[in-house]
């Protein structure tokens, strides 16, 4: 069984919808949120924390909604930007300063099962910030550190527009691809083309290969 380490349901919809309703169980663990200019460290961290905390394969998802003319802004802090400032605020915002309303969905997913295995290059090394707060701690910090973790990441463009759409979550009204807003489709049709439909695909390739 694989835990789907996330507060959100959302997630864990099309998760189950792309893997299979009986192989993913949620795992409602908040794990620290490092900050970090990218998805990579923060899903890392958050892995290998979920995964000292469950003692069981876990795979954490970290997502964000990229606008090109704010140089990817809100990227890493969407959620923040979602609780705080909300997603019609951020449409609004886009319509009003930007000419060119291009934006990206990102989703990173990261494996930890304390197992060995071809791991990723640690993203954690990348990020100065984060490595500083990682590095020194205790034993208990250090073999948390040391746990290898796999990194898949999906990508999907598409534009900001004024909202549509009932389904989905997030961002999903006010993100359109190909004439439709991700939160017109259904959880499956969102998955055949999405951020996350692509780094799941990824990921359910490298697990069945295990
Ligand atoms: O951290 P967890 O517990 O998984 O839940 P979260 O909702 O806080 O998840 P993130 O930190 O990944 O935050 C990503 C933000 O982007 C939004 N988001 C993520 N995936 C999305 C998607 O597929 N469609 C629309 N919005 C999405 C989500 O609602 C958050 O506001």
């Amino acid at each position: 069984m694989l835990r789907y380490v996330t507060t959100n349901e959302g997630k864990v919809r099309e998760a189950r919808e792309y893997l299979g309703d009986g192989d993913v169980e949620q795992l409602d663990f908040d794990y620290t949120e490092v900050q970090a200019d990218d998805l990579e460290p923060i899903a890392a961290r958050g892995a290998r924390e979920a995964y000292r905390h469950a003692g069981e394969p876990v795979l954490v998802d970290d997502a964000g909604l990229f606008v090109d003319g704010f140089d990817g802004f809100p990227g890493p802090y969407s959620a923040f930007v979602e609780d705080t400032l909300g997603v019609e605020a951020v449409q609004r915002l886009v319509a009003r300063e930007l000419d060119e309303r291009r934006a990206r969905f990102r989703c990173v997913l990261a494996y930890c099962d304390g197992g060995e295995f071809d791991a990723s290059p640690d993203p954690v090394d990348r990020d100065d910030r984060v490595a500083a707060a990682a590095t020194g701690g205790n034993r208990d910090e250090q073999e948390t550190r040391a746990l290898p973790v796999k990194l898949f990441a999906g990508e999907v463009r598409g534009r900001i527009v004024e909202p549509r759409g009932d389904g989905g979550f997030g961002y999903d009204p006010i993100f359109e691809h190909d004439g439709a807003t991700f939160a017109e489709m259904s959880a499956a049709e969102k998955n055949a083309i999405s951020h996350r439909g692509r780094a799941l695909g990824k990921f359910a390739e490298w697990f069945q290969e295990r």
